[in-house]
């Protein structure tokens, strides 16, 4: 359950008298996600969707967030658009807590990824991407190699001594081998299946921008690569790999220079969620409403990329 934040009927009146979006019937929490308080807002001109934004999101980075949003609807990405008040201004207070509204967007997240789901992932991707070209601010992927070391040693006390050599020698590799100088801009940086919503399997939107950074589009990719072409088994499927580079190149090509790289990219993408998700395990108390992430998930994708030298080793 993810309402941080109760809002009392006052405070929501306060609120909405900024807005021209018609008269409140409803407002109701959502249960799902675990960053934010998140309701839907229903007035009789339609769905609107309120966030709080909670400890875990710096309100410095909301205006770039909010921004963004913004910039892509207005380009056709299927993605929130932040609804500004009559004064002009979209982030604002509610109940102590920055917050904004936001259209709200049909659709489902879908629980099992389809290789129809991955080719229209990878061309919503790469237009994306096309899409935040000529956005203005910027914002750097605070989770990129820098964050990884403190990510490892805030949990490094809690887990066994051969998985902490692994992950200190996967550190130190990337620190002294991560690639610079790869086409670079706005990425999305979370796009796994509980972001991308689909209305009768085709794509409707995509959602939740809080780790929408400045990065190389490629690993970006390679996120999208680990988050949706994987089996439960944990095995990869060249097939839905396959599909997801193909819809994304029908969009944006990928050049020689990022495809050589993809696969140290994907090694990095999975230690990057493998750690964020072990740091959440050990410090999120098991009683804890948010479901904790499954950081075993990423190792076993950590491990089969290592073994990868070349993008033709995928069978893509
Ligand atoms: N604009 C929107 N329109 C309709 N539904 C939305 C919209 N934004 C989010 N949702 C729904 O609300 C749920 C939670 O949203 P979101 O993923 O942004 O939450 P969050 O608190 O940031 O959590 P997390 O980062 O863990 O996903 C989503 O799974 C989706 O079903
Ligand atoms: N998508 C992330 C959670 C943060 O949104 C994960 O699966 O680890």
């Amino acid at each position: 359950m993810a309402v941080y934040t109760e809002v009392s009927d006052a405070e929501l009146e306060a609120f909405l008298a900024e807005y021209d979006i018609g008269s409140p019937e409803s407002f109701k929490g959502i249960a799902e996600g675990v960053e934010n308080s998140n309701f839907l807002l229903t007035t009789d001109k339609g769905p609107y969707f309120v966030t709080l934004y909670e400890k875990r999101v710096d309100p410095k980075d909301l205006p770039f967030f909010l921004g963004l949003m913004d910039h892509l609807a207005a380009r056709g990405i299927n993605c929130p658009q932040p609804i500004h008040g009559r004064d002009g201004k979209a982030l604002r207070t509610l109940a102590g807590r920055p917050a904004a509204i936001t259209t709200f967007l049909q659709g489902l997240w879908p629980r099992r990824m389809t290789l129809g789901h991955c080719g229209q992932v990878g061309e919503a991707l790469a237009a994306l991407h096309l899409a935040g070209r000529d956005f203005e601010l910027k914002r750097p992927n605070a989770l990129s190699v820098a964050g990884w070391r403190p990510l490892y040693e805030g949990s490094r006390h809690h887990i066994d001594a051969p998985l902490a050599a692994e992950l200190e020698a996967e550190i130190d590799f990337f620190e002294a081998n991560w690639p610079s100088g790869l086409p670079s801009g706005v990425i999305h940086a979370d796009l796994f299946n509980d972001n991308v919503l689909f209305l009768h399997d085709k794509l409707s939107g995509l959602i939740d921008f809080y780790f929408a950074c400045n990065d190389a589009f490629a690993y970006d990719v390679s996120i999208c690569l680990n988050a949706w072409c994987f089996e439960p088994d944990k095995s990869f499927n060249a097939t839905k790999g396959r599909a997801l580079l193909q819809g994304y190149e029908a969009v944006r090509p990928l050049g020689d220079d990022e495809r050589k790289v993809l696969p140290l990219l994907a090694r990095g993408s999975a230690l990057r969620f493998l750690l964020t998700r072990l740091y959440d395990w050990v410090h999120t108390p098991p009683d804890a409403m948010v479901k904790r992430k499954d950081p075993q998930e990423y190792l076993a994708k950590l491990r089969f990329h290592r073994g990868i030298s070349s993008i033709a080793d995928y069978g893509l």
